[in-house]
């Protein structure tokens, strides 16, 4: 069923080169073998974008919204051949995939709704006052694509975070042609979901242009895109090296653009005294599944514990070196990735004040094993190689000994997606004094959970301050994160006949602010 091929604004295209997915369990190359993309097919691509970008980016919401729901449709009815080609590829399990496949479609399924909603369009108008001095012009702004945007899809996250993930469903949803640079992890399935979107763009009567994959794996075809001209902003998730390398990239051009990376964050967990007292060997059990969910290849993965020393301390370490006990080694998603967790163990285990707790059960092949290491606060902060994100099932547990000594290692952290409060009742008070530094450092405080597991909703964030995104003030998840791919134009005294629908009197279809009141259509 696989062609092998690049898909260049509705052409399955061949190249000169080729590679080939390597199948995550065993390490073996697997057919057919992928053509790698050449310059020509980075110009073309982004060529048909921007030719497309005007009828896309003009394009009736409701058919915008019907061509989301229909790239769903397809991308649903692939099944289990969509499922079948992901796990080989990635080596994450049937079920995973399956809830990964749901996630992805109810997300374009969401998206789909928030675009007839209209909102997002941050429609407001002014009225002129002629009689003010000075005169008061007439006002009316509205939100419009930026333009074709690259997407960079994620390794560890093949149909959420890639091809049609979020940084896709949000920028077709703002109105913005998409270029995905496919993930060379997964190849087979990038190719699958995008014959499914192109399909429904074919359905739908829409220009091909509107979405392009481009596969390969040399650095050189992701700069050649992020750098084409026709590009105007990116989306990105994956290494702090591979985020900020794309900035750079975007920042030397003549025309900078934005990048919308998600990079690294080690999720710090506090676990307050309360709580500790009351459930130290269940906060235990449930914090090794956290870690060790999906082989810990999760940006949202609780890296770093911070506990205040103690015999309920000391009751959570033991509880969570017999719980890793259980835990299997899992495959990887790739060698590379299993290499690096591999040495960033072995960074971590070698660090003065490191002690192991305990580790999971020894794997066989490229599989990755779990490790807990604790460390005591004034060691952890006088080295910040205990901050870095170790990629993969590991997490540090951090010795305080007070409240006060969290605060300031809180205060000290770089910007984070997350941060977790594990409290009881009688916590409330400590922890009303902590939330206004989480707030500092992250983009999502959590209470009573672990951070893994991330929802599609409308409040939520899935950002955070440097590393963990390029840019603290958008969120990658949620429908919050079409805002990123959006721009606001205001008209100024324009006659009726020439603004757009929606911003003459009367069509606006949404919520519209007029002369700073709030209305409902
Ligand atoms: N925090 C997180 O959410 C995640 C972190 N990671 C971290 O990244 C490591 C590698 O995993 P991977 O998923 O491959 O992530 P990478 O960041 O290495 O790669 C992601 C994508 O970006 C491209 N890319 C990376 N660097 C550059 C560059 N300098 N110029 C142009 N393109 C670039 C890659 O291209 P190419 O295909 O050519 O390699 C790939 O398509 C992991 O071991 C882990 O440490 C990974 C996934 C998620
Ligand atoms: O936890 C999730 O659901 C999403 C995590 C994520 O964005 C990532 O690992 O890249």
């Amino acid at each position: 069923m696989l062609t092998g091929k690049n898909l260049v604004a509705g052409h399955w295209r061949s190249g000169e080169t080729t590679f080939n997915a390597v199948e995550a369990a065993s390490g073996k190359p697997i057919e057919p073998a992928f053509a790698e993309a050449s310059s020509a097919d980075v110009g073309d691509a982004c060529e048909a974008a921007a030719q497309a970008q005007s009828t896309f980016g003009a394009l009736a919401l409701k058919d915008r919204a019907a061509f989301l729901r229909l790239a769903a449709d397809k991308i649903d009815a692939l099944g289990d051949i969509l499922t079948q080609r992901a796990m080989l590829e990635s080596g994450l399990p049937e079920a995973r995939l399956n809830g990964e496949r749901g996630r992805t479609v109810g997300q374009l399924r969401l998206f789909a709704d928030e675009v007839e909603d209209g909102a997002w369009q941050g429609l407001r108008i002014d009225h002129a006052d002629a009689g003010r001095t000075p005169p008061k012009p007439d006002l009316r702004m509205r939100k419009i694509p930026l333009g074709p945007v690259a997407v960079f899809g994620a390794s560890n996250f093949p149909l959420a975070f890639s091809v049609a993930g979020g940084d896709t469903a949000s920028a077709l949803t703002a109105g913005c042609c998409v270029v995905v640079k496919g993930h060379p992890a997964h190849p087979g399935t990038s190719e699958l979901v995008a014959g499914a979107i192109s399909a429904a763009l074919k359905e739908c009567g829409l220009p091909q242009g509107v979405f392009s994959l481009l596969n390969g794996t040399d650095y050189a075809l992701g700069e050649a895109l992020v750098k084409d001209p026709r590009i105007a902003a990116v989306g990105f998730t994956g290494s702090r090296a591979g985020g900020l390398a794309l900035m750079e990239h975007a920042a030397s051009r003549d025309v900078p653009i934005p990048v919308y990376a998600e990079m690294s964050s080690v999720n710090p967990v506090v676990l307050m005294p309360g709580r500790m007292a009351e459930a130290a060997a269940d906060l235990a059990q449930a914090y090794v599944a956290s870690l060790s969910m999906g082989a810990g290849q999760f940006c949202t993965n609780p890296g770093i514990v911070l506990a205040v020393d103690g015999e309920h301390t000391a009751q959570f370490i033991g509880a969570a070196r017999a719980a890793l006990e259980g835990v299997p080694a899992q495959t990887m998603l790739t060698g590379g990735i299993r290499d690096a967790y591999e040495s960033g163990i072995d960074t971590l285990g070698a660090q003065t004040g490191a002690e192991l707790v305990g580790t999971g059960a020894e794997g066989t092949g490229p599989c990755g094993r779990s490790y807990v290491y604790t460390v005591s606060a004034a060691d952890f902060r006088s080295n910040p190689a205990f901050e870095q994100e170790v990629f993969g099932p590991s997490s540090i547990i951090v010795r305080c000994t007070d409240l006060d000594e969290v605060a300031d290692i809180l205060s000290g952290m770089e910007g984070q997606l997350t941060a977790t409060l594990h409290m009881a009742q009688t916590d409330h008070e400590a922890a009303c004094a902590l939330l206004p530094i989480l707030e500092q450092r992250a983009g999502r405080i959590i209470a009573n959970a672990w951070p893994t597991g991330v929802d599609v909703t409308h409040a939520m964030v899935h950002g955070g301050p440097f590393p963990a995104t390029s840019d603290g003030r958008s969120t990658s998840v949620g429908t919050l994160a079409i805002d990123r791919f959006l721009r606001p134009v205001s008209y100024q005294d324009m006659p009726a006949s020439l603004l757009p629908a929606g911003l003459r009197e009367g069509t606006s279809g949404t919520l519209v602010r007029v002369n700073g009141t709030w209305r409902l259509p």
